[in-house]
């Protein structure tokens, strides 16, 4: 209803609306580039016109680009017409053949080519409404001189073209806050992930010690591994803190809920691992006398840590392969497949490249293996994380055996930086939590009682451990000393070092997890 009357048909009763329905495009125009679009189509269609042109001008005002192709126009390139008309910010009007004789740009004579030369070619700057010398761009059009003409004294262009310009400026400007927006979103993000990454590296600073450069890089990268779901190879000598590593990437991984599962390939038997990897049914083998699930389902939701990889039998190499690949295992004996989500972080002491040169090692394992490699320096290349260490390992010692903590002499820190420590960061721990026994309490431990200028081992020496004698704890370090140069001697055969030691191989393997010697074995 409009004043009261129906109105059945609004384009024969209300005429002077019927250009409003035409304008509705360019006004719902979403982006610039479509307003200038819409804007050249409703001049060419209502003008009569057959060549309208709308060139925009790139963010730092040197070329003028044309929408929907590679050409550009530098604005201090005055071969062509639309450097005259950006440059001074006048119009410029001139009968085609004239210009094309005149400018002898490529680009604007290969599109002139297609335009008569009698018919006039009419170029405008168009600017920023209210900024005299905010330019957007240069529309131009060719037609007739008398449509042209006709055009220069219509108030009708001349708001079409002030539409042109509101719309193209707003719609610009709300890109421009948009981008500011996203571009700010981006920084805070990285800017928290950075705090994130930085205060995660920190708080792990006190389970993974050491400050040296070597220390602070693995741990960066460490945390950039944990928030990834790759595969981690841990390359490092024994001792270097790998399963610490390991640990330590799975409490920081988004499956810090899920449980850690860890196995070490060298300690289990061929024909056990596989079993106790995968589980088995009852009667599978010997000693399958009831169904068990393995690791990899234990593991599941959670992170898998093969320690000495290198030693996996290469049938089973196959056979982890294919879960990796595919999540999916048979336990042995088993007929239905399982799945395990699981994130797997292997380790080896041995350069596996080495085992792949010598065939002991499947090339397509290591690489599924290695999408994220972490290298775990040894203790003789960051010498300066030995103190630090070492007073970790006697807060940590105190601690376990509820005694109060024994400090370390100056002279006890520069003695073991000094040290060469083949068996890496366990040795020193090993030496400082001997020394932290010897030493009598309340006092700080001087270089007398580190290990290798420990007292004799003869009941003879017994004199010289003075206030330091605590039996239990001299029991325990000599019993540790003892167990470890016999199982040096048998280059790790427990079961000759239990011989050799009057023991059944079980209460040396008890005293071994006991005593922490179990990653001692050569
Ligand atoms: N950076 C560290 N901070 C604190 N403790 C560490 C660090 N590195 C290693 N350790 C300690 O040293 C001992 C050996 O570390 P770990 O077992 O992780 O070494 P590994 O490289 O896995 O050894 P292996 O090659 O024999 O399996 C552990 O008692 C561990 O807690």
């Amino acid at each position: 209803m409009v004043g009261g009357t129906p109105v059945t048909d609004g384009e024969r009763l209300v005429p002077a609306l019927t250009g409003f329905a035409s304008i509705l495009p360019l006004v719902e125009s979403s982006s610039p580039a479509q307003v200038r679009r819409n804007a050249c189509r409703l001049l060419a269609r209502t003008a009569g016109l057959p060549w309208v042109r709308c060139l925009a001008l790139d963010s730092d005002g040197r070329r003028l680009c044309a929408d929907g192709s590679d050409t550009v126009y530098r604005c201090d390139d005055f071969r062509h017409p639309f450097a005259h008309v950006i440059r001074s910010g006048t119009p410029l009007l001139g009968r085609v053949n004239a210009l094309r004789g005149r400018m002898n740009h490529p680009d604007f004579l290969a599109e002139a080519a297609n335009l008569r030369g009698d018919w006039d070619l009419h170029c405008r700057p168009l600017r920023a409404p209210g900024a005299p010398y905010d330019w957007l761009g240069v529309w131009g059009m060719a037609g007739s001189r008398a449509t042209l003409a006709a055009l220069q004294g219509s108030a009708d262009f001349a708001a079409l073209e002030r539409l042109l310009c509101h719309l193209w400026y707003r719609l610009l400007a709300q890109d421009r806050s948009h981008r500011q927006d996203q571009n700010l979103r981006d920084s805070l993000r990285r800017l928290r992930e950075d705090q994130r990454s930085h205060a995660l590296a920190d708080s792990l600073a006190r389970e993974l010690i050491g400050h040296s450069p070597a220390m602070v890089r693995l741990r960066e990268r460490l945390v950039r591994a944990a928030d990834t779901g790759l595969a981690v190879l841990l390359q490092g000598e024994t001792g270097t803190g790998k399963e610490c590593v390991a640990r330590a990437l799975h409490r920081c991984s988004a499956r810090r809920d899920g449980p850690f599962v860890a196995i070490n390939c060298a300690a289990i038997p061929e024909t056990l691992l596989e079993s106790e990897l995968f589980g088995h049914v009852r009667g599978a083998h010997s000693a399958a006398t009831r169904d068990r699930a393995g690791l990899l389902s234990a593991a599941d939701g959670g992170t898998l840590f093969l320690d000495e990889i290198g030693d996996m039998p290469p049938a089973l190499q196959a056979k982890l392969l294919r879960v990796l690949e595919s999540g999916r295992y048979r336990p042995l004996g088993g007929g239905r497949e399982r799945h395990a989500d699981i994130r797997l972080v292997s380790a080896s002491h041995q350069p596996l490249v080495k085992l792949i040169r010598e065939r002991q090692f499947r090339a397509d394992l290591y690489y599924r293996l290695n999408q994220f490699p972490l290298s775990v320096p040894p203790l003789r290349d960051r010498r300066e994380d030995i103190p630090e260490l070492a007073e970790h390992f006697a807060v940590s010692y105190a601690a376990r055996e509820g005694r109060p903590t024994t400090s370390l002499s100056p002279s006890a820190l520069a003695h073991l930086a000094s040290g060469d420590f083949p068996g890496n960061v366990r040795e020193l721990r090993n030496q400082v939590e001997y020394a932290c026994a010897m030493a009598p309490v309340g006092q700080p431990i001087g270089p007398e009682l580190l290990p290798q200028t420990a007292p004799p081992e003869s009941p003879s020496g017994i004199e010289s451990w003075g206030a330091a004698f605590n039996l239990r704890e001299v029991v325990r370090a000599y019993e540790a000393r003892l167990i470890r140069e016999k199982l040096r001697q048998f280059n790790g055969n427990r079961a000759k070092a239990a011989l050799s030691l009057g023991l059944p191989k079980r209460t040396l393997a008890h005293k071994c997890r006991q005593l922490q010697l179990d990653g001692d074995l050569p």
